[in-house]
């Protein structure tokens, strides 16, 4: 009895003793007060990794001093929610966005995102039981057991594209990148909702883009630090924002709505195709509740934005990467030739006597084209900052880290660790066939329960596009090939990655195909 008492009474010190250790933790290293922050407006991940070099792999700043120059002597009023914290190791994100995942799950939240009625994008949704049931029907539809499904849709859509490379004007570097991207939301599009996007649908979603974007902007929205101006009616002076954000949320409701309900409509009739919301909607029980009919809807409606703007970042980053070096790609070329038995020639000829083209199948034996993509996604990684939330405090090492701080994961430095990857800021294609090499795409698309759940479709994508690409096409740039042009590469700053300028042209390998 004497014994239970002591180890009883031990226990009860011992957390009494981690509760005063832990209030006693204090945050990460903070940047000297005198270190320019001007490097912070372009790509603020070089500026963060440079920090990390001085404070080490885990820091932390204020976010108070991005507040609106009038409210700066207010900053003390904000809760720990004001914390950012950086995060430049590999082996610390596993520990806290894999093992601790059930509190490291959480997303960075804004006053503006539920003014703009984007709480229900899945990308937003706060850890719980609503995000596990939307991307538990993600992952019914994309998980990389049954992706294979949507391999006709990639064929055709990469085969579109293709002609479109082929037909593109040569120099302009603007139209190429609309016809990338005019590929990939087709390919999203088609996905979510089995038909082509219509024009008002692709202009009213990239004006909602950029409201999301203005909506978040750091500093821009007093009612990002002070959440009780949500509550000021719009006609009170000073508050055009909430007039602003009620019409941008009536803008994306609809745009998240009308596809929705014109597949209802087609299942009715018998006409709708396979996509991401006829199977879904086909797969409820016959009295489902209309929450979950909701619930399929604002997750269709948060497919298009997640996978458009992180697939066309890649694949611009690959095909200025290959403009690049022409020995890369006459190496995929060999690979791919060596592959198949030969290499196909124009697919919208009558000829049926043609060789194939490379198909999703022939991927496992095509390494070295592999090793090449992955070289691309750790050069210029799509997505360079990763945003997480612990939704309770914790202690890492002995650093506090106070619930709904911003974990920012800065993936593009872990991505250019000198340790880790030899001469990082070079181009090395053959870099990961050695497999002792860290594979930069088992975290390029998040780690843990927030993951990105399109990982293997946009693989299977991606994939395609360059073994076709390197088939058919020699990729130039624009001013003739030049290695050393790789050093003045321009990316831009958002939450993807891309070139400043796509700036290559697409000459048909067979001179018969102009
Ligand atoms: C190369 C292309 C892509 C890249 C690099 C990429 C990368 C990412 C990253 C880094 C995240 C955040 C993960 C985290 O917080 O841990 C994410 C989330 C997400 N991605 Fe992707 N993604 C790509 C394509 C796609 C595609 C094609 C889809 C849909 C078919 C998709 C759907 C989503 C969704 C819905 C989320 C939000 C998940 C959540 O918050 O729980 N992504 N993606």
């Amino acid at each position: 009895m004497n014994s239970l008492i002591v180890i009883g009474a031990s226990c009860f010190l011992a957390t009494l003793l981690s509760i005063v250790l832990r209030r006693k933790a204090d945050l990460p290293p903070v940047p000297d007060a005198s270190w320019s922050t001007s490097g912070l407006a372009d790509r603020p991940w070089r500026t963060y990794k440079k920090w990390s070099k001085s404070l080490g792999p885990i820091f932390s700043m204020r976010r108070n001093t991005t507040l609106p120059t009038l409210l700066r002597p207010f900053g003390f009023l904000l809760p720990n929610a004001s914390t950012t914290i950086v995060i430049d190791s590999l082996d610390i994100l596993v520990e806290l966005f894999q093992k601790r995942s059930e509190i490291f799950s959480d997303r960075p939240w804004w006053p503006m995102v539920q003014l703009l009625g984007r709480q229900d994008n899945v990308g937003f949704i706060p850890y719980g039981n609503k995000l596990r049931e939307a991307r538990k029907l993600l992952h019914a539809e994309l998980n990389p057991q049954v992706v294979r499904k949507w391999e006709p849709l990639v064929e055709e859509i990469t085969q579109k594209l293709m002609i479109d490379l082929k037909n593109a004007p040569k120099g302009d570097a603007d139209h190429l990148r609309r016809t990338i991207r005019q590929s990939v939301e087709s390919l999203m599009f088609r996905l979510t909702y089995g038909v082509e996007p219509s024009e008002d649908f692709l202009s009213q979603m990239a004006e909602a883009s950029k409201q999301t974007g203005a909506g978040l902007q750091p500093g821009r929205w007093a009612v990002n630090s002070f959440p009780i101006l949500t509550y000021v009616p719009e006609w009170a002076p000073g508050a055009s924002f909430k007039k602003w954000a009620r019409q941008a949320k009536e803008r994306y409701v609809k745009i998240v709505r009308d596809p929705f309900d014109m597949v209802k409509a087609d299942m009715k009739y018998g006409t709708a195709g396979p996509s991401f919301v006829s199977n879904r909607l086909g797969a409820l029980k016959e009295k489902s509740s209309p929450a979950s009919k909701k619930l399929i809807m604002t997750t269709a409606g948060s497919v298009f934005n997640a996978g458009t703007d992180s697939t066309c970042s890649i694949i611009e980053t690959l095909f200025v990467l290959l403009s690049l070096h022409p020995s890369v790609q006459e190496h995929i070329y060999k690979e791919i030739f060596d592959t198949l038995s030969t290499i196909s020639i124009p697919f919208d000829s009558a000829n049926s006597s043609l060789p194939r083209l490379p198909e999703p199948r022939d991927m496992k034996y095509l390494e070295y084209t592999e090793s090449t993509i992955k070289e691309a996604f750790r050069f210029n990684t799509p997505v360079p900052l990763l945003a997480h939330t612990p939704s309770i405090s914790n202690i890492y090492s002995d650093w506090r880290i106070p619930k709904g701080a911003w974990i920012l994961a800065n993936l593009w430095s872990i991505n250019h660790d000198e340790k880790t990857f030899k001469d990082p800021y070079g181009f090395q294609a053959d870099r990961f066939l050695d497999h002792a090499v860290r594979d930069p795409t088992s975290y390029a698309f998040g780690l843990g329960r927030r993951a990105c759940p399109g990982v293997s479709f946009a693989m299977m994508f991606l994939r395609l596009v360059v073994v076709r690409t390197v088939s058919l096409f020699e990729i130039l740039p624009i001013e003739g090939p030049s290695k050393t042009n790789l050093k003045e590469l321009h990316f831009t700053t958002g939450i993807t990655s891309s070139p400043k300028v796509v700036n290559c042209v697409f000459k048909p390998r067979d001179s018969n195909w102009q």
